[in-house]
Protein backbone atom coordinates (compact mmCIF):
# COMPACT_ATOMS: atom_id res chain seq x y z
CA UNK A 1 0.00 0.00 0.00
CA UNK A 2 3.11 2.17 1.37
CA UNK A 3 4.84 1.52 -2.08
CA UNK A 4 1.57 2.40 -4.18
CA UNK A 5 1.20 5.47 -2.42
CA UNK A 6 4.62 7.06 -3.96
CA UNK A 7 2.49 7.12 -7.54
CA UNK A 8 -1.37 8.18 -6.55
CA UNK A 9 -2.09 8.80 -2.78
CA UNK A 10 -3.04 12.17 -0.97
CA UNK A 11 -4.18 10.75 1.77
CA UNK A 12 -3.56 7.33 3.55
CA UNK A 13 -7.12 7.30 5.96
CA UNK A 14 -9.25 4.40 6.10
CA UNK A 15 -5.91 2.25 4.75
CA UNK A 16 -5.66 0.13 7.69
CA UNK A 17 -1.58 0.22 7.48
CA UNK A 18 -0.56 -1.37 10.76
CA UNK A 19 3.09 -0.97 12.21
CA UNK A 20 5.93 1.79 12.38
CA UNK A 21 5.29 5.17 10.33
CA UNK A 22 7.55 4.43 7.37
CA UNK A 23 10.56 7.01 7.12
CA UNK A 24 9.83 7.09 2.95
CA UNK A 25 6.74 8.74 3.39
CA UNK A 26 8.90 11.95 3.69
CA UNK A 27 10.14 11.49 -0.06
CA UNK A 28 6.63 11.84 -1.33
CA UNK A 29 6.90 15.45 -2.08
CA UNK A 30 3.73 15.43 -4.07
CA UNK A 31 1.72 14.20 -0.30
CA UNK A 32 0.53 17.69 0.98
CA UNK A 33 -1.42 15.86 3.56
CA UNK A 34 -1.24 13.08 5.46
CA UNK A 35 -4.05 11.89 7.46
CA UNK A 36 -3.11 8.83 9.75
CA UNK A 37 -5.75 9.17 11.99
CA UNK A 38 -8.04 5.71 10.89
CA UNK A 39 -4.55 3.59 10.82
CA UNK A 40 -3.24 1.34 12.86
CA UNK A 41 0.15 2.85 12.55
CA UNK A 42 2.51 3.36 15.88
CA UNK A 43 5.12 4.80 17.31
CA UNK A 44 7.43 8.02 16.51
CA UNK A 45 6.95 10.43 13.33
CA UNK A 46 10.09 9.91 11.21
CA UNK A 47 12.29 12.84 11.49
CA UNK A 48 12.25 13.36 7.80
CA UNK A 49 8.31 13.72 7.95
CA UNK A 50 7.96 16.50 11.32
CA UNK A 51 10.77 18.27 9.03
CA UNK A 52 8.44 18.37 6.65
CA UNK A 53 5.73 19.62 8.88
CA UNK A 54 8.00 22.04 10.50
CA UNK A 55 8.84 23.23 7.10
CA UNK A 56 4.71 23.74 6.11
CA UNK A 57 4.90 21.50 3.23
CA UNK A 58 3.14 18.84 4.52
CA UNK A 59 0.01 18.41 6.47
CA UNK A 60 0.39 15.96 9.00
CA UNK A 61 -2.92 14.41 10.73
CA UNK A 62 -2.98 11.41 12.96
CA UNK A 63 -6.20 12.75 15.34
CA UNK A 64 -6.34 11.03 18.76
CA UNK A 65 -4.31 8.32 18.02
CA UNK A 66 -2.59 7.80 21.08
CA UNK A 67 0.05 5.19 19.46
CA UNK A 68 1.44 7.82 17.26
CA UNK A 69 3.90 9.99 19.30
CA UNK A 70 6.47 13.01 17.57
CA UNK A 71 9.41 12.27 20.10
CA UNK A 72 11.30 9.00 19.40
CA UNK A 73 12.43 9.19 23.04
CA UNK A 74 8.87 9.37 24.86
CA UNK A 75 7.34 7.52 22.65
CA UNK A 76 4.62 5.11 24.47
CA UNK A 77 4.74 1.63 23.24
CA UNK A 78 1.25 0.80 21.59
CA UNK A 79 -1.60 -0.24 24.21
CA UNK A 80 -1.95 -4.10 23.69
CA UNK A 81 2.13 -4.17 23.80
CA UNK A 82 1.76 -2.09 26.66
CA UNK A 83 -0.63 -4.56 28.90
CA UNK A 84 1.40 -7.19 27.61
CA UNK A 85 4.76 -6.04 29.15
CA UNK A 86 2.76 -5.62 32.54
CA UNK A 87 1.84 -8.97 32.18
CA UNK A 88 5.61 -10.28 31.59
CA UNK A 89 6.82 -7.93 34.04
CA UNK A 90 3.41 -7.94 36.67
CA UNK A 91 3.22 -12.21 36.79
CA UNK A 92 6.85 -13.22 37.94
CA UNK A 93 7.05 -10.33 39.93
CA UNK A 94 4.17 -11.56 42.25
CA UNK A 95 5.67 -15.26 41.98
CA UNK A 96 9.40 -14.02 43.29
CA UNK A 97 7.28 -12.18 46.28
CA UNK A 98 4.83 -15.25 46.64
CA UNK A 99 8.13 -17.40 46.38
CA UNK A 100 10.50 -15.75 48.90
CA UNK A 101 7.49 -15.03 51.25
CA UNK A 102 7.33 -19.08 51.77
CA UNK A 103 10.67 -19.88 51.53
CA UNK A 104 11.06 -17.24 54.93
CA UNK A 105 8.05 -18.64 56.68
CA UNK A 106 9.76 -21.78 56.37
CA UNK A 107 13.04 -20.31 57.32
CA UNK A 108 11.12 -18.72 60.46
CA UNK A 109 8.95 -21.99 61.46
CA UNK A 110 12.25 -23.83 61.34
CA UNK A 111 14.05 -21.80 63.12
CA UNK A 112 11.34 -21.66 65.72
CA UNK A 113 10.99 -25.13 66.16
CA UNK A 114 14.65 -25.39 66.18
CA UNK A 115 14.75 -23.48 69.29
CA UNK A 116 12.07 -25.47 70.84
CA UNK A 117 13.39 -28.51 70.14
CA UNK A 118 16.88 -27.38 71.42
CA UNK A 119 15.71 -26.30 74.90
CA UNK A 120 14.17 -29.73 75.27
CA UNK A 121 16.63 -32.01 73.77
CA UNK A 122 17.53 -35.35 75.61
CA UNK A 123 21.09 -35.29 77.19
CA UNK A 124 21.09 -38.42 75.66
CA UNK A 125 20.79 -38.65 72.57
CA UNK A 126 19.79 -42.03 71.97
CA UNK A 127 16.26 -41.30 72.82
CA UNK A 128 15.69 -39.85 69.32
CA UNK A 129 17.30 -43.15 67.46
CA UNK A 130 13.95 -45.68 69.52
CA UNK A 131 11.17 -46.43 67.83
CA UNK A 132 8.46 -43.97 68.42
CA UNK A 133 4.48 -44.37 68.67
CA UNK A 134 4.46 -46.57 71.48
CA UNK A 135 0.95 -46.91 73.27
CA UNK A 136 2.19 -47.98 76.85
CA UNK A 137 -1.41 -48.45 77.96
CA UNK A 138 -2.74 -49.95 74.69
CA UNK A 139 -5.79 -47.15 74.58
CA UNK A 140 -4.12 -44.34 72.74
CA UNK A 141 -3.60 -42.43 75.64
CA UNK A 142 0.26 -42.53 76.04
CA UNK A 143 2.32 -41.99 73.09
CA UNK A 144 6.28 -42.58 74.07
CA UNK A 145 9.23 -41.42 71.71
CA UNK A 146 11.86 -43.74 73.89
CA UNK A 147 12.71 -47.86 73.64
CA UNK A 148 10.69 -50.52 74.50
CA UNK A 149 11.93 -53.05 76.39
CA UNK A 150 10.61 -56.84 77.10
CA UNK A 151 10.70 -58.23 80.46
CA UNK A 152 13.49 -61.02 78.94
CA UNK A 153 15.62 -57.79 77.95
CA UNK A 154 15.15 -56.04 81.49
CA UNK A 155 16.45 -59.17 83.16
CA UNK A 156 19.22 -59.62 80.91
CA UNK A 157 20.01 -55.66 81.40
CA UNK A 158 19.95 -56.50 84.99
CA UNK A 159 21.75 -59.58 85.22
CA UNK A 160 18.55 -61.18 86.76
CA UNK A 161 18.09 -58.16 88.95
CA UNK A 162 20.71 -58.86 90.05
CA UNK A 163 21.81 -55.20 91.99
CA UNK A 164 19.38 -52.98 93.51
CA UNK A 165 20.40 -49.39 93.65
CA UNK A 166 17.76 -47.96 95.81
CA UNK A 167 13.52 -48.57 96.42
CA UNK A 168 11.16 -46.18 96.47
CA UNK A 169 7.66 -45.61 96.05
CA UNK A 170 6.90 -47.76 92.88
CA UNK A 171 9.71 -50.77 94.05
CA UNK A 172 13.45 -51.50 93.71
CA UNK A 173 15.52 -49.69 91.19
CA UNK A 174 18.41 -52.13 89.54
CA UNK A 175 21.34 -51.34 88.22
CA UNK A 176 21.64 -52.17 84.36
CA UNK A 177 23.88 -52.09 81.71
CA UNK A 178 22.83 -51.96 77.50
CA UNK A 179 24.32 -53.84 75.10
CA UNK A 180 26.44 -50.75 74.08
CA UNK A 181 27.69 -50.41 78.04
CA UNK A 182 25.89 -47.67 78.75
CA UNK A 183 24.57 -48.41 82.44
CA UNK A 184 21.11 -48.22 83.12
CA UNK A 185 18.94 -47.63 86.48
CA UNK A 186 15.59 -49.76 86.07
CA UNK A 187 12.70 -49.26 88.23
CA UNK A 188 10.62 -52.10 88.47
CA UNK A 189 7.05 -51.65 89.78
CA UNK A 190 6.64 -53.96 92.57
CA UNK A 191 2.67 -55.70 92.64
CA UNK A 192 2.75 -54.48 96.29
CA UNK A 193 3.91 -50.92 95.38
CA UNK A 194 1.31 -48.22 96.93
CA UNK A 195 1.53 -45.93 93.82
CA UNK A 196 -0.41 -47.30 90.86
CA UNK A 197 -0.15 -47.69 87.03
CA UNK A 198 -1.31 -43.82 87.00
CA UNK A 199 0.88 -41.91 88.79
CA UNK A 200 3.68 -45.08 87.08
CA UNK A 201 2.42 -43.37 84.12
CA UNK A 202 2.58 -40.09 84.48
CA UNK A 203 6.23 -40.19 85.11
CA UNK A 204 6.86 -42.06 82.60
CA UNK A 205 5.07 -39.27 80.32
CA UNK A 206 6.75 -36.22 82.33
CA UNK A 207 9.95 -37.70 81.67
CA UNK A 208 9.10 -38.51 77.87
CA UNK A 209 8.34 -35.15 77.29
CA UNK A 210 10.32 -32.79 79.41
CA UNK A 211 13.88 -33.51 79.14
CA UNK A 212 16.32 -31.09 81.10
CA UNK A 213 20.25 -31.04 82.39
CA UNK A 214 18.48 -31.06 85.43
CA UNK A 215 16.01 -34.06 85.23
CA UNK A 216 16.93 -37.85 85.16
CA UNK A 217 16.58 -38.89 81.24
CA UNK A 218 14.36 -42.00 80.61
CA UNK A 219 15.52 -43.92 78.11
CA UNK A 220 13.17 -46.38 77.91
CA UNK A 221 10.22 -48.77 79.34
CA UNK A 222 9.05 -51.98 79.67
CA UNK A 223 5.23 -52.91 79.40
CA UNK A 224 5.25 -56.66 79.02
CA UNK A 225 2.29 -58.34 80.53
CA UNK A 226 1.96 -57.74 84.13
CA UNK A 227 5.21 -55.92 84.02
CA UNK A 228 5.71 -52.26 84.50
CA UNK A 229 9.09 -50.70 84.53
CA UNK A 230 11.00 -47.56 83.52
CA UNK A 231 14.64 -47.44 82.43
CA UNK A 232 16.78 -44.27 83.40
CA UNK A 233 20.35 -43.30 82.53
CA UNK A 234 22.78 -44.26 85.86
CA UNK A 235 22.91 -41.22 88.51
CA UNK A 236 26.48 -42.18 89.55
CA UNK A 237 26.33 -38.55 91.82
CA UNK A 238 23.89 -40.38 94.58
CA UNK A 239 20.71 -38.64 95.48
CA UNK A 240 19.79 -35.25 96.47
CA UNK A 241 19.11 -36.88 100.05
CA UNK A 242 22.62 -37.86 99.62
CA UNK A 243 24.20 -35.06 99.02
CA UNK A 244 22.09 -32.90 101.64
CA UNK A 245 23.02 -35.62 104.02
CA UNK A 246 26.92 -35.48 103.38
CA UNK A 247 27.16 -31.57 104.09
N1 LIG B 1 18.66 -42.96 87.63
C1 LIG B 1 19.16 -43.46 88.74
N2 LIG B 1 20.47 -43.66 88.85
C2 LIG B 1 21.00 -44.16 90.00
N3 LIG B 1 20.25 -44.49 91.05
C3 LIG B 1 18.91 -44.31 91.00
C4 LIG B 1 18.30 -43.79 89.84
N4 LIG B 1 16.96 -43.70 90.05
C5 LIG B 1 16.75 -44.16 91.30
N5 LIG B 1 17.91 -44.51 91.87
C6 LIG B 1 18.10 -45.07 93.20
O1 LIG B 1 16.89 -45.70 93.56
C7 LIG B 1 16.31 -45.05 94.68
C8 LIG B 1 14.83 -44.99 94.54
O2 LIG B 1 14.49 -44.12 93.50
P1 LIG B 1 13.00 -43.78 93.11
O3 LIG B 1 13.01 -42.75 92.10
O4 LIG B 1 12.26 -45.03 92.84
O5 LIG B 1 12.43 -43.29 94.48
P2 LIG B 1 12.28 -41.84 95.02
O6 LIG B 1 13.31 -40.98 94.42
O7 LIG B 1 12.25 -41.98 96.51
O8 LIG B 1 10.89 -41.34 94.45
P3 LIG B 1 9.48 -42.02 94.37
O9 LIG B 1 9.14 -42.59 95.73
O10 LIG B 1 8.61 -40.88 93.97
O11 LIG B 1 9.59 -43.05 93.32
C9 LIG B 1 16.98 -43.71 94.78
O12 LIG B 1 17.04 -43.24 96.07
C10 LIG B 1 18.37 -43.96 94.19
O13 LIG B 1 19.24 -44.46 95.19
Amino acid sequence: MIKTCFISCRNLSNNNLVGSIPNVLSQLTSLTVLDLSRNQLNGSIPFGLLVRVQDGSLDLRYGNNSDICTNGNSCQLPTKQRSKLAIYIAIPAVLIVIIVAVVLFCFIRRKCQGSINNSVRPRNEMMTSYASGDDLYGDGSLRLESRQFTYEELKMITNNFERVLGRGGFGYVYDGFLEDGTQVAVKLRSHSSDQGDKEFLAEARILTQIHHKNLVTMIGYCKDGEYLALVYEYMSEGTLHDHIEGM
